[in-house]
């Protein structure tokens, strides 16, 4: 039986000014699947992120989660799909507890307009997601620290946090690495690593050794295009890729 697929990009176009940087990119990612994104820079990877979590409209193609187009949806209803973006750490509030952050993500994230109105219960719901999302992560002990004191790797696992806050099913991380010694890398790597098989995953990332330990299958991106897509083993044989990218570090 052939594998479910999760995500598919179909001919995607985005075009800024004159310059095209995803150029008809296509890909499928699977159900269940950890699928890394990688390509050199300015190849287009972030701009083909923006384009499948909605902050950026394509000009052209076609984006299909679990075989519904969502290519036209914005942001919040392909949130409530179950599609959910690592956010960026500026976007919480330094001051507020760790554990508060991730509440407020769980209700603006599941439609908290009438948040101060909600009964009792609802609002234990939401601190018991954002308990399980920090578990998950390895924050635990971390809950009621104010979020500015914690260190780069601990703000970076709670980036991962707050995108799982709403257990998403398809979970879309660009560059969880990014600026991160070699121990908080290899605690990322395994965080993901416990998250394999719980959630699809779609990763961007420039550090080889964690992309290769990590990828179910990879696609690389070279000049807005996927040149290849496959195992790891198939992406460090291939000799376009290593042409175009990969070179010596498909020693990796
Ligand atoms: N908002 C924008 N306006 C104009 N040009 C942009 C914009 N965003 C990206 N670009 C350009 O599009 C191209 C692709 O950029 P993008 O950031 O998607 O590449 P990337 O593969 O993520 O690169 P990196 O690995 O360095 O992060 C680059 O040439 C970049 O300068």
């Amino acid at each position: 039986m052939a594998d479910s697929c999760k995500l598919q990009v179909f001919g995607l176009v985005k075009r800024f000014g004159g310059l095209t940087a995803t150029d008809q990119a296509s890909f499928e990612v699977r159900t269940g699947e950890m699928h890394a994104l990688i390509g050199p820079n300015g190849a287009g990877k972030t701009t083909l992120i923006h384009q499948i979590s909605g902050a950026l409209r394509p000009d052209a193609g076609r984006i299909s989660m679990d075989g519904a187009d969502i290519t036209q949806l914005p942001m919040h209803r392909r949130v409530r799909l179950g599609l959910a973006r690592s956010y960026q750490i500026t976007s919480v509030f330094k001051a507020f507890s760790v554990l508060d952050n991730v509440a407020l993500a769980v209700q603006a994230r599941t439609g908290g307009a009438a948040g101060c109105w909600r009964p009792a219960r609802r609002e234990a719901d939401v601190y018991a997601q954002a308990r399980h999302a920090l578990d998950r992560v390895g924050l635990a002990a971390r809950v009621d620290a104010p979020t500015h004191s914690l260190s780069h790797g601990e703000q970076r696992k709670l980036e991962v946090a707050l995108a799982l806050a709403t257990s998403p099913s398809l979970l879309l991380l660009d560059e969880p690495m990014a600026g991160m010694g070699p121990e908080e890398s290899e605690a990322m790597v395994e965080l993901l690593l416990g998250l394999r098989g719980e959630v699809t995953m779609l990763l961007v990332e420039h550090d080889m050794h964690a992309v290769f330990r990590l990828a179910d299958r990879l696609s690389v991106l070279v000049y807005g295009r996927v040149i290849a897509t496959g195992s790891p083993e198939a992406i460090r044989r291939n000799a376009d890729v290593c042409r175009a990218y990969l070179g010596d570090e498909a020693t990796v």
